[in-house]
């Protein structure tokens, strides 16, 4: 599956932070169970590598992969440990290079019309649009969405259960990403059918 695959199989990409390495698997399954099955751990913690492993072996439905992926030397580690697809906040050209050679599918992101002209250079037709909220949200996806016809973005950063159908219903956003259906607090009370509830509304949001 190349990136346009993986960003076509669910309308919200669950944007995880996994503090406990147990935490990882029932996470996943409840995020999958609720219809959300392509998943981002975040390479924000020390658990992360052990939780994208466990996940990627022990949760085969899942789609995952690794998020704040920062540096070519990351790639090689997180293919082998499983992962299908890398994803960064924005990108640089070790990143693109190595996720390339590496043939990772790569979700860069982009906060300017100009990185994003940059990465459809490189062949890229789909960018994660970071952080969404703060750099313009709705108003900067609707006015790029002319000029940038070509391309196709996942909004990542402040968006909530508030505002995620407002996106997908732009004709240029292919998913969203957040943290908002696993709450830390339902993370840490193992409340894994709050997420399950959460995920299941989330992935029944329409896209344009
Ligand atoms: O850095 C944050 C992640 O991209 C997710 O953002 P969020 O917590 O605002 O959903
Ligand atoms: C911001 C984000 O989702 C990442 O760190 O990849």
């Amino acid at each position: 599956m190349d990136i346009s695959a993986i960003t076509a199989l669910a309308p919200v990409i669950p944007v995880l932070t996994i503090e406990r390495p147990a935490d990882g698997v029932p996470l996943a399954r409840a995020l999958v169970k609720g219809g959300l099955p392509v998943l981002e751990i975040t390479l924000r913690t020390r658990t992360a590598m052990e939780a994208l492993e466990a996940i990627a072996k022990e949760v085969p439905d899942a789609v995952v992969g690794a998020g704040t992926v920062l540096v070519a030397a990351q790639v090689e580690q997180i293919q082998r440990l499983g992962a299908k697809f890398a994803v960064s906040p924005g990108s640089t050209p070790d990143l693109v290079t190595a996720t390339k050679a590496a043939g990772l599918p790569f979700l860069p992101g982009v906060q300017t019309v100009s990185e994003a002209m940059l990465l459809a250079e490189q062949g890229y037709r789909v960018l994660k649009f970071f952080p969404a909220a703060p750099a313009g949200g709705l108003a900067w996806l609707k006015a790029v969405g002319a000029p940038l016809a070509g391309l196709r973005f996942c909004p990542t950063g402040g968006i909530g259960a508030d505002t995620a159908q407002a996106y997908l219903a732009l004709h240029n956003v292919t998913c969203v990403g957040g943290s908002w259906v696993a709450p830390a607090a339902a993370v840490d009370a193992k409340d894994w059918s709050q997420i399950e509830r959460l995920a299941a509304a989330a992935s029944n949001y329409k896209r344009s």
